[in-house]
């Protein structure tokens, strides 16, 4: 199947739009933005450049680019300038993405539609290789969704590679930029794209598609798993630590994640990892992280939401 019919059959560009794309001016947004007029029509996309101003003349450049090859497509684009505040603490890669996905959500309100962004199948697999690396457990190997919410990654639905956008864009006569700082190993996404990659690929030729359908398979298994926890909860929001106890530690793992994430309303992937201090607590409270405290009373275990510090007085 052509590229155009394999992302079409995700269903996730649908023809008619509407349809914001998030276009970097790099080669799988640029490839994405030329299949969803294809498939969708002109009329029906629009597009969303974020210039975050961090490259001195080159963010000029791919502002520039995007506008050029956004005019060649007959698509309109908003180009939002944002600029990070003087001294902000943080990731500055976590910040880009926040910011982007934050214009993004306001573009694709205004437009009535989904908002796509060019994610290929080798992010998911450098994403998961990076989670594996840095945050243990389960979900981290479950890779990005193709749709959550509004947003939608229909290349990655589709399973389209770096290598076929490059080539898609080079068979359509379109440019793309490069960003630098891609290949910087001074980043760790740069390290798995550059070394990790390439090594598991020099094991086995097949590692890419080894690794797609490993997260495949334990996203589907994460729906049993989703059952096993509820029929073990039984309705309940709360539940004896004898109880829990007898779950042994892989349910029980799954039952105070779950119990933290039902309290707090956010993901608490740190829950998990304490339930050997939640049984050993006796009647008491325990902060577990990520704003979820565990509080024990007459031998029942609740969760609930850590309460915002109170501003500091200077
Ligand atoms: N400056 C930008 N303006 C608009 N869209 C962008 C910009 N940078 C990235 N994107 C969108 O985000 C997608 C992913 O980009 P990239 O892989 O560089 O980011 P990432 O930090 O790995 O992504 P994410 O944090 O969303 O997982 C691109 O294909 C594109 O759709």
């Amino acid at each position: 199947m052509d590229l155009v019919a394999r992302v079409a059959a995700t269903g996730l560009l649908p023809a008619g739009g509407p349809l914001v794309v998030l276009v970097s001016g790099g080669r799988d947004s640029t490839c994405l933005l030329d299949l969803a007029v294809t498939l969708a029509g002109p009329g029906a996309v629009s597009a969303l450049h974020v210039d975050y101003g961090l490259r001195g003349p080159a963010s000029a450049a791919d502002a520039e680019h995007c506008a050029a090859l956004c005019a060649r497509l007959g698509v309109g684009l908003r180009t939002e300038r944002v600029r990070r505040p003087e001294g902000a603490a943080g990731n500055l890669h976590a910040w880009a993405r926040e910011a982007r996905y934050a214009a993004g959500a306001r573009a694709a309100a205004q437009a009535g539609g989904p908002l796509a962004t060019g994610h290929t199948a080798t992010d998911q697999v450098e994403t998961i290789l990076y989670r594996l690396a840095t945050s243990p457990g389960r979900r981290a190997l479950l890779g990005m969704e193709a749709r959550t919410g509004d947003l939608v990654r229909p290349l990655l639905a589709a399973d389209v590679t770096r290598a076929e956008t490059a080539d898609w864009c080079r068979r359509r006569g379109l440019a793309w930029r490069e960003d630098a700082s891609n290949a910087d190993p001074a980043f760790a996404r740069s390290r798995v794209r550059e070394t990790l990659l390439p090594a598991l690929e020099a094991v086995d030729g097949r590692a890419v598609g080894s690794v797609l359908r490993t997260a495949r398979l334990l996203r589907e298994e994460a729906a049993v798993l989703d059952e096993v926890v509820e029929g073990a909860l039984a309705g309940r929001d709360r539940l004896g630590v004898d109880e829990l106890a007898a779950l042994g530690p892989a349910l029980g793992r799954l039952v105070v994640r779950r119990l933290a994430e039902d309290a707090t309303g956010r993901s608490c992937p740190r829950a998990a990892s304490r339930l050997a201090d939640v049984l050993a607590l006796g009647d008491g409270a325990l902060d577990l992280g990520d704003g979820a405290r565990a509080v024990v009373g007459d031998g029942v275990l609740r969760l609930e939401r850590t309460p915002p510090l109170p501003p500091r007085r200077c």
